[in-house]
């Protein structure tokens, strides 16, 4: 069977010096045309019979409004009737570049596949997709499927698009990065360190989301503490702190804008994003002039590429 991936096998290597170098790299037309519709074709009518639906009896899935997610793998009868999309379920080719590529410290060895869709404001507030302590995830692979979307939706624009929908990274090294969700277009990041979010989007919003998982036992990691010691940035936990404390207000007011007012869920990650903010400035403490340099330069615009921030090191 041909690989899904055929033309990241083509396209050299630079793409995926770029996401080990940035934490994160975009790129377009990554599956055949014809072979992304028909994956799109059968996720339609999943939304439809609410077969894409909010998982809100998974707890590591947490209900947002307008958000429908729904994790192919942990459900057979749908596999049955979706080919297209359990064949992107299963293939190995993802995995299987980035094991030959040996640009990254990990062992892949499969991906999980979580059909997404949104509408109405749905949006997702910031977060981090995988905590190193307790999941295998380290890459993040979403792949669009919004055919209208079009040049007209201008990458990096500075306002929020009218369609909205946008993905928004957030790298620490420069401001947020805005990436409109068009068909075909596969996005890349890593997992544990790579702070993102969604705007909310005002059309009906098709994405599916690879993780890519690691055998931990053949992960060639090695962390050395005392280098720890000396930037906050060769930490990995101080990234996730640091990134807590530049963009706490935005993360706050993502919450809000993810949930019904309603929602009794709400006041919970509210008062638990306050108690992290306040842990994250603690142990950022022996840095802490130099934090609020750096975070005062980003939040005016600027960009510092001096932190070689260790995006795939856990
Ligand atoms: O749909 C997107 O662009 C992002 C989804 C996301 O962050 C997630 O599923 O964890
Ligand atoms: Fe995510």
């Amino acid at each position: 069977m041909n690989s899904l991936f055929h033309r990241l096998a083509n396209i050299g290597t630079d793409w995926l010096k770029a996401l080990k170098t940035d934490g994160y790299v975009i790129l377009d037309n990554v599956v055949e045309p014809h072979f992304a519709q028909s994956m799109l074709c059968e996720l339609k009518p999943l939304r439809c019979h609410s077969h894409v639906h909010n998982n809100n009896d998974n707890t590591y899935l947490i209900e947002k409004s307008n958000v429908w997610e729904c994790e192919l793998h942990m459900y057979k009868e749908l596999q049955d009737i979706c080919p297209d999309l359990t064949r992107f379920l299963n293939d190995k080719s993802l995995c299987n570049i980035f094991n030959d590529s040996k640009f990254f410290p990990y062992s892949f060895t499969h991906h999980t596949l979580k059909l997404l869709y949104s509408e109405n404001g749905g949006c997702f507030p910031l977060h981090f997709d995988s905590d190193y302590r307790i999941d295998h995830r380290r890459i993040t692979a979403i792949l669009y499927l919004n055919e209208h979307l079009n040049d007209n939706n201008n990458d990096n624009d500075d306002d929020e698009s009218e369609s909205g929908g946008e993905l928004k990274l957030y790298p620490i090294t420069r401001p947020c990065i805005k990436i409109p969700a068009k068909f075909n277009r596969m996005v890349l990041f890593s997992s544990t360190l790579m702070l993102h979010s969604t705007s909310p989007t005002h059309y009906p919003r098709y994405a599916l989301n690879l993780w890519l998982h690691c055998d931990k036992s053949k992960s060639n990691i090695s962390i050395d503490t005392n280098q720890y010691q000396t930037h906050w940035w060769n930490n990995p936990e101080k990234v996730k702190c640091m990134a807590k404390y530049m963009y706490h207000k935005e993360w706050r007011d993502s919450i809000l804008r993810a949930h019904q007012p309603t929602d009794n869920k709400v006041q919970t990650l509210l008062k638990s994003h306050d108690r992290d903010l306040q842990v994250s400035l603690h142990k950022l403490k022996p840095w802490i002039n130099e934090v609020f340099a750096h975070a005062h330069h980003i939040q005016n615009g600027g960009v510092d590429n001096t932190p070689i921030i260790p995006w795939f090191s856990l």
